[in-house]
């Protein structure tokens, strides 16, 4: 199976490497890049194949995953549009919609949407899905076998629920390493090294992650498990209440949602 990316950025870069780490061959995977640099460290370091353009030898594969910016894909995949003939087509793309993806591709319907995460790079990745119908059961298979190999996937029942994926799931790794920055900068001002403090708030948050993963207790219960009564964790807590944390991140996942939508209404517009 050849899989060929549309764009070698920082997503492209990171299910590649997660590829690459669970054992996809580097020859069964080519990456289409305008950039001549990125294109260089692709062939050098990562050691697959690169095109310049969104050729005929670009065409050649049977998964052509577009991994370019919402903004610049109605350009860079009007090469393709009317030369589809088998393949089936993964857009990583927030916001932009099947509908509009398979008019500019020539009215081409074999699309897969999905939204990844860059924790893929460490097969931590998860991607939320959903296929347009006439999506064979066989060519859902094969996009849930690439994606399944660089972290978790959840299939969604309706094409408007991928925002709510993207503003969770997609964004969210930068959500917490915003709270990680946050916690190093208070560990700073107490006084610690930055190596020690980042230590510290890294660890913090890796060992959470893990213990809430691997219990069968709601986050809610394991949080309630580190808070004694009139101890450090209450004082900190209630300094994040007076804050309204919860209603902050609420409103921060709505805006990013509503900045999907956004996207596929400007973008589809024409
Ligand atoms: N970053 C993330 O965490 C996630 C991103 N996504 C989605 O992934 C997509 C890519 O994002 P990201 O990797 O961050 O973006 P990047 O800008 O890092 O990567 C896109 C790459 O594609 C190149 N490119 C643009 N147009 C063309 C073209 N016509 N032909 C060949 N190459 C081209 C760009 O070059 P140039 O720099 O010259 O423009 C750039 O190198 C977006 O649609 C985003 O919504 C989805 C999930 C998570
Ligand atoms: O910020 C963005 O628009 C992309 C989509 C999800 C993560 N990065």
């Amino acid at each position: 199976m050849k899989i060929c990316f549309l764009g070698g950025g920082n997503m492209a870069s990171a299910l590649i490497g997660g590829m690459l780490a669970k054992g996809f061959a580097a020859s069964d995977i080519a990456v289409v890049e305008r950039d001549e640099t990125s294109r260089a460290r692709l062939t050098e370091r990562v050691g697959v194949q690169t095109h310049a353009a969104l050729d005929a030898a670009a065409l050649d594969c049977d998964v052509l995953v577009l991994a370019v910016k919402p903004q610049q894909m109605r350009e860079a995949i009007a090469p393709a549009a009317g030369k589809l003939t088998h393949q089936v087509v993964v857009s990583i793309a927030a916001g932009l919609r099947l509908g509009d993806l398979a008019r500019w591709l020539g009215n081409y319907s074999r699309l897969v949407r999905c939204m990844p995460n860059t924790p893929a790079l460490i097969g931590a990745g998860v991607t939320g899905l959903f296929a347009d119908p006439s999506v064979s059961a066989e060519a859902r298979d094969i996009i849930e076998r690439i994606l399944a190999s660089v972290g978790q996937t959840v299939w969604i029942d309706s094409e408007a629920q991928m925002d709510a994926v993207t503003a969770l799931s997609g964004s969210g790794p930068a959500y917490v390493f915003h709270f990680i920055e946050a916690m190093e900068a208070a560990g700073v001002s107490m006084g610690f090294d930055t190596d020690t403090a980042r230590k510290l708030a890294i660890g913090t948050v890796l060992g959470a992650a893990q213990l809430a993963a691997g219990s069968d207790e709601s986050p809610a219960v394991l949080r309630e498990r580190v808070t004694s009564k009139g101890g450090t964790t209450a004082a900190a807590l209630a300094v994040m209440a007076e804050g309204d944390l919860i209603g902050l991140v609420g409103r921060a996942i709505d805006a990013a949602a509503a900045r999907g939508k956004a996207l596929g209404d400007e973008l589809g517009a024409d």
